[in-house]
Parts: structure tokens; sequence; C-alpha cells
């Protein structure tokens, strides 16, 4: 949790305008220029009807001058109003929404697991703007009705201060009944948000497995379960609605009770004092313009709740818990690629059982080693340790003998290239995607796209390498998302490379490229080779056999086989299977 989880929400949303305050400002000024220019407009005209008619009266061709010049003027400051506005709230926005996401790039791995794409999507791109768009309206509207009230009450002081006093009487019952009030907006729109957060997760899952949804013949199912949860966004949304219509009357409610007793106490004070019925008149139609005002500002309870527990969705993701990056050591260059794990535990969270028991084993430097073991051994719960997405509970991980948790995040990571078992593509291009955040280089994009065989496949597509993949690599078959993820990795040229196999079966070019791509860097780099077939192995300088979190056996491929253990049974088992 960030310190900041303590400060008041407004305060942390002003963090955003603050820079633009000026603009603020400035749209203040231009709308009441507005005002202005709206209060003159009867005063010229009685100016005109008064003083017009005399024959030496003021030329009438000042007239449309004055009169086109004034709403000349008018238009211009409600222009820069609303100019001005939609600046500093687009601004504002701009800056939330980049604070936002460099929080969701910074998250903790386990914060991952646990949030939908969906939530992310609407917490940083659809809710900023909701939120400042209210608050800033909520502004303007505070500016228009609440400006006049305060004058209001100046005045009714001005006319008569004990009865103003008397009228005041009634605000804590006031702020009372809009504190409920506004309890149950605020219940009811946390609910009705939490509820539209399902409902957009429910349409990310639709459109991620629209082809599990198809073959499994359940647009029908999926179509209720939509429904369902729009149906839960509506029923609160209603609630929300309800509560938020509920603050009007009775804020009138509360007011009418007060001005039946401030009438029946002027009048008491008028037939024992002799006031005026004009200056009771005065006073009473000031109260009625200030309950009028009050009424517009009481509208305003269920927007700005509403924009205050969207920021609070927001403000959370803000608050959630980071990567811990405390190491601080840098790599002068490209590590050599010794790693050693010892003693190394890793329990999940809510986990029952630990992921890694105590594991010991190393990765030799420029050799390959392959780990092998039963789904659910542990084996991508080395690499997550390795790339230092989870910290260890207990052991040391070391990399050319330096603790990998003194090093900083980024010097570690920059010694691997990855290609994990769940290939991840960006919806661009391919040169984007192999050349990811790296410079590009025509000639070594060309070279790498040979190596993980693509050259031809790319001549044949209709833009070469500028063709865009798709989501997630969508309009590629498995195999070349496999091979461009391989020729990802051969761009990055890291000294330590993982391969996490995938355990669907590839196509034989996909296994002659990864193939290919392992005696490419055999010898040469750091190869770890997380296998489920066993055959791509056979030739590699050391296996890791694991079981439950633990090592079970190490060796080569002869050696294993001679030992007869574990990893021969897996043979034989493959075997059988061919
Ligand atoms: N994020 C997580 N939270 C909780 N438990 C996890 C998490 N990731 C993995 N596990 C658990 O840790 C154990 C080891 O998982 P791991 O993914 O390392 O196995 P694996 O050997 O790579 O399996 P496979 O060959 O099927 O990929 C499993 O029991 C798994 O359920």
């Amino acid at each position: 949790m960030s310190q900041d989880s303590s400060v008041p929400v407004s305060r942390r949303l002003g963090r955003y305008v603050y820079p633009y305050r000026w603009g603020a400002v400035l749209t203040i000024v231009a709308y009441l220029g507005v005002a202005g220019t709206e209060l003159m407009l009867p005063k010229l005209i009685g100016y005109a009807f008064g003083e017009g008619f005399a024959k030496d009266a003021f030329p009438l061709w000042m007239v449309p001058v004055v009169l086109v010049g004034l709403y000349v003027v008018r238009g211009l400051c409600n222009f820069a109003g609303q100019y001005l506005f939609h600046w500093t709230i687009a601004r504002s926005v701009l800056d939330f929404r980049t604070a936002l996401v460099e929080a969701l790039l910074k998250l903790d791995a386990q914060v991952y697991t646990r949030m939908q794409p969906g939530t992310a999507v609407t917490k940083v791109v659809n809710d900023p703007q909701q939120i400042l768009q209210i608050t800033g309206d909520v502004g303007m509207a505070l500016l228009r009705d609440g400006l006049p009230a305060i004058g209001l009450v100046g005045y009714l002081f001005h006319l008569n201060w004990q009865l103003t006093l008397l009228a005041l009487v009634v605000a804590p019952l006031l702020a009372l009944v809009m504190k409920k009030v506004n309890r149950r907006i605020r219940l009811m729109s946390s609910r009705s948000y939490d509820s539209q957060l399902v409902l957009v997760n429910k349409v990310d899952d639709i459109t991620r497995a629209w082809r599990v949804v198809r073959q499994f013949g359940a647009a029908a199912f999926e179509r209720q379960r939509f429904v369902d949860a729009a149906q839960e966004v509506r029923r609160y949304n209603l609630k929300a609605a309800a509560a938020a219509a509920m603050a009007q009357p009775m804020s009138q409610l509360v007011a009418s009770v007060g001005l039946s007793f401030i009438i029946c106490a002027a009048l008491w004070q008028a037939r024992a004092q002799g006031t005026g019925v004009q200056q009771f008149a005065e006073f009473i139609a000031a109260l009625l313009l200030l309950i009028s005002k009050l009424r517009h500002l009481s509208d305003l309870a269920a927007p700005l709740t509403r924009a205050s527990v969207v920021a609070q969705g927001c403000l959370a993701l803000m608050d959630a818990p980071k990567e811990a990056d405390t190491g601080t050591q840098e790599l002068p260059g490209p590590a050599r690629g010794d790693i050693s794990m010892d003693a190394v535990r890793l329990t999940y969270p809510g986990a029952a059982q630990p992921a890694l028991d105590g594991l010991t084993l190393a990765f030799g430097a420029g050799k390959t080693t392959a780990l092998v073991g039963a789904s659910g051994a542990g084996k991508s719960s080395i690499i997550h340790l390795l790339l230092g997405f989870g910290h260890p509970d207990g052991g040391h991980i070391r990399l050319d003998g330096a603790d990998v948790a003194a090093l900083s995040r980024a010097a570690l990571r920059r010694q691997f290239a990855v290609v994990s078992q769940d290939i991840v593509l960006f919806d661009d291009s391919v040169a984007a995607n192999i050349a990811y955040a790296q410079p590009r280089d025509e000639a070594r994009l060309e070279q790498v796209l040979r190596a993980a065989h693509l050259w031809d496949f790319v001549q044949t597509l209709p833009e070469g390498v500028e063709t865009p993949v798709g989501a997630n690599g969508s309009k590629l078959s498995g195999g070349q998302r496999q091979r461009l993820a391989i020729a990802r990795a051969l761009y990055k040229d890291a000294p330590i490379w993982i391969f996490d196999e995938a355990t669907s079966a590839l196509d034989t070019e996909s296994e002659r490229a990864v193939q290919q791509a392992l005696s490419l860097w055999a010898g040469r780099k750091t190869l770890i080779v997380i296998a489920h077939r066993l055959s791509t192995i056979r030739d590699a300088d050391a296996i890791h056999v694991m079981g439950a979190g633990k090592l079970v056996e190490t060796g080569t491929h002869a050696e294993l086989i001679a030992r007869d253990g574990a990893y021969a049974a897996m043979v034989r088992a493959q075997a059988g299977e061919a």
C-alpha cells in the first residue's frame, strides 16, 4: 500500500489539476465575463429606453455597435470559458491516465493474476475522463449556484440578521438529511461501479474466448450471463438514481419546515415591532431564491458521489502493491550466464504447498540445461524467480556469483531472452513484434527472420514485415506465432535464453526452427530449456528432473538412462506414446 492511500481522494485528484490551475482560474474569469455581459444587457436596454427618446441623445448607430459588441464579447467569453474548461480537464486527464498506466506497468506479478484486463482498461482509459469531467461540471455548477447562494445569505443577513440566524437553525438538519441520502447514494454507486466492472470483464471474456464460445455453442449461455450481469448494473444504477432523487425532495422538505418557521417568526416580529410589509416581502423573496439555489446544489450530490466512488477505484489501482525493485547493483555488460539456485523455496500466496521446496541446482554458463518433470513440478516457477517476477521465501539465486536480489530488475532482465509457453504478441506489425522496444535494424531483422524460418512466409504477406499480426497474433498459425517469438528472442540477443516449450505438439517446421535455434546457440549462450518432448533435449549438457518442487535427479541423457530412474521412466512412457 502506498502512503498516499491515507490522503483524501479530492486532494489526490487535485494534484493532477494543480499544474493547470491557471486554466481553471481563467475559465472562471471567462464565465464571470459571460455573467457580466448578461447583467449589462438589461441595464443597456433600460438606458436606451430611458435616455434614447431625447432628440440630442446618443447617435442611433451606437445601438447595433454596442449590442452586437456586447454579444461578441459574450460569445468570446463563452467560447474561452468552454475551451479553457476542456483544456484544463483534458490536460489533467492525460496526467492522471499516465500516472495510472505507470502504476499498472509496475504492479506486482501477483496483482496481474487477480486482475482482469477489462478492469485495467476501464480504470486507466474510461474512469479518469469520467471523474474529472463530472468534478469539473460540478465545480462549474457550484460557481453558478453556490456563489449566488453565498451572496444571498449575506443579503439576508443585511436585511434581517435575527431572522437569518433563525433560518440557519435548519442548516444542521439539512446537513444530516443530506449525509444520510449521500451515504445511500455512495453505497449504491459503489455497487453499481463494481457490477459494471464485472460486466466489462464479461465482454472481455466473450471477445477473448470467442472460439471456445462458438465451439461449445455457448452464444445463448454467454448472452444470458451478460444479461444477468447487466441486470445487476441496471438494478444498482436505478437504486443509486432513486437515492439521488431523494436529495431534492428531502432538502426541500427541510427547507419548507425552515421557511414556515421563519414566516411565522417574521410575521410575529412585524406585528410586534411594526416592520414594514416591503422589508418582509424582500426577505421572503430572497429566502425563496436561496432555497431554489439550494435545490440545484442538492442535485450535485449524486454525480459528485459517483465521481468519488470511481476515483477510489482508480486510486486503488494506483495503490496496489508494486513490484519490489530494491536491488541497486548493475551489470557492466552481458552476464557470463552462470546461474545457481541454493535451497530455494517459493510458496505462492494462498497456496497450500510450496511450488519450490528447498531447490538446489545450477545452470552452467554456455551450457544447455534442460528442465523436465511432471506438470506442476515447479519448472515455470524457476523461470518466474529467475526473471525476478517473484522473490524466494528462502534460499539464494546467484547470477555469475552475484545475488540476484541485489541486482536491479532491469539489469537482471536484460540478461534473458524468453520464449514462453503462452506466446504473447502485440497488435502490431511483424517487425514491431520482433524489434519490440528496441531500435530497428533491417539487416538484423532479416537475419533473425531467416534463422526462425519465417523469412519466406513473411515475403508472402501483403505488406511484408509491416503486415499487422492481429490481436495477439491471431492472423498467424500456432507455429508461426512460436517462430515469431523465437525471432523476437533472437533479436534481443541476450546472454541467457529460456525456452519454455509448449505442451501442444509443434508442426515439423516449427520444431525444426526450435531445434535449429537451440543448436545455433548451443555452446555460445546459456540455454535453459523446459522440455515436454524429451527428444528436444537429448543433446543437453545437463538434464534436471523435477518432482513436487524438488530436484529428483540430474545428469546427461545417457547418465540418466543408465540410472533407470524417473527420467528413464519418462522416456519409456513417451516412446510408448509415440
Ligand atoms: N500464480 C500462482 N499462484 C498460485 N499457485 C501457482 C501460481 N503459479 C503456479 N502455481 C502453482 O505452483 C505449482 C508449480 O507450478 P509451475 O507452473 O511452476 O509448474 P510447471 O512444472 O511449470 O508445470 P507445467 O509443466 O504444467 O507448466 C503448481 O502446483 C501450480 O498450481
